[in-house]
């Protein structure tokens, strides 16, 4: 969708932002740009639009080259969101979204109608912030309006040059799960820079690590974390790369353990026999669906009746697919050992994850990476204890 060949910009007073990149964003695909200052990351994005036009080489979006036609109608197609948003101070919300389809020559009702609906997308309800001028807004709703606007004319591209930058850590990221939300809808072409790593790792399908002016490593986010292709990109994302993996690696069926498992009404001697037999001091609890009810000890089995009145509710479960960090997370909140793991939208149970089996299942996913095969077929050598 978006290929650079051989692309060189070297400005007029001699400095050389970016030389001889070549690299190509797949249709749908989300890059990250991601770099110290001064790496060129800005000087890139902007060579897309033509802000920035190339000292040397070319770079074709759908096949064609970009210098070959009008600018203006390149911009046309390609949405394009910057830190502090750019917003018309003097015109309303609405009409700041409707910009582009003002430009374009919608009619008005039309126009509007897009805005509202866009305003919408983004979590703003438009009868109460559409009339609404950017310096009566915050600066996540200002941000918000910002990727409403660039989507207005449903371009396919979208170019997004640290648009999360002027929020606080909280409102960042929050905008990026909603941002996430949204790409998984709309599969834009999307070209994000950030200075920010772990903005980096969490939004892009692949990111491209800069050093001066060249791409360091262009790969997903698991394998740059997982097997940096070399020590500029192992220092850049930091000796903590393994925590920051944690939140791109999700929980598979295959790290999980199945404990024993009883029902709600099955007697409470019969159950103790089964932990018995399993060697096990408590199991996990389903009522009749196999829907997660919680879980029960073997110490209160073993005072008779059902095992519906001995049986703890258990609120720390999680979908298959979440996050290991989210499990984690999840562990840490409700102070629990272990968590279940469940279906969605089913709620039908899986298994469970204790630490030791996370911890597994990092290992196997960094294993897995490095070695090419699935994670499931990873065999772990034991850590000597
Ligand atoms: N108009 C210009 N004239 C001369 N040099 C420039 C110009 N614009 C950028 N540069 C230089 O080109 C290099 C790359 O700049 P660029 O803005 O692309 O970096 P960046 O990675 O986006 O940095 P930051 O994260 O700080 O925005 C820098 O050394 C910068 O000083």
């Amino acid at each position: 969708m978006i290929r650079f060949e051989q692309v060189t910009k070297r400005y007029p007073d001699g400095t050389t932002a970016v030389s001889d990149l070549t690299f190509e964003v797949n249709e749908g695909e989300l890059v990250t740009l991601v770099g110290p200052s001064g790496c060129g990351k800005t000087t890139t994005m902007k060579m897309v639009n033509r802000l920035i036009d190339p000292t040397a080489g070319r770079i074709l979006v759908d096949g064609r080259d970009i210098m070959d036609g009008d600018p203006v109608e390149l911009r046309r197609h390609m949405g394009y969101v910057i830190q502090n948003t750019g917003l018309f101070p003097h015109k309303t919300v609405l009409d700041n979204t409707a910009t582009v389809p003002h430009l374009l020559g919608w009619p008005k009702t039309k126009r509007l109608a897009r805005a509202r609906e866009l305003l919408d997308l983004v979590g703003l309800d438009p009868s109460v912030f559409g009339a609404r001028y950017p310096d009566q807004l915050s600066g996540g709703q200002r941000q918000r309006v910002g990727v409403a606007r660039a989507l207005a004319a449903d371009p396919p591209v979208l170019l997004m040059d640290e648009p999360f930058g002027a929020v606080d850590p909280v409102v960042r990221e929050r905008l990026q799960t909603e941002f996430l939300k949204l790409q998984s809808d709309l599969r834009k072409t999307v070209l994000f820079v950030t200075h920010d790593i772990e903005e980096a790792v969490r939004l892009g399908d692949r990111m491209a690590v800069f050093g001066q002016g060249v791409i360091e490593q262009y790969a997903p986010p698991t394998e740059v974390l997982g097997a940096p292709a070399n020590d500029y990109v192992a220092g850049f994302v930091g000796a903590d790369r393994g925590l920051k993996r944690l939140s791109v690696t999700p929980i598979q069926e295959s790290d999980l353990e199945r404990p024993p498992v009883v029902h709600l009404d099955d007697s409470a001697p019969t159950a103790a026999t089964h932990l018995r037999t399993e060697k096990a001091r408590w199991a996990v609890v389903l009522d009749q669906a196999d829907i997660l009810h919680g879980w029960v000890s073997l110490t209160a089995l073993e005072r008779g009746g059902t095992v519906a009145e001995h049986a703890r509710r258990m609120e720390a479960w999680l979908p298959v697919g979440a996050t290991l960090k989210q499990a984690f997370a999840t562990m840490l909140q409700y102070d629990a050992g272990w968590i279940a793991v469940v279906d969605e939208p089913t709620g039908h149970y899986r298994g469970t994850l204790t630490p030791t089996a996370l911890h597994e299942a990092l290992r196997r996913s960094i294993e897995s990476d490095a070695r090419d095969v699935p994670r499931e077929d990873v065999e772990l050598d034991s850590v000597p204890g």
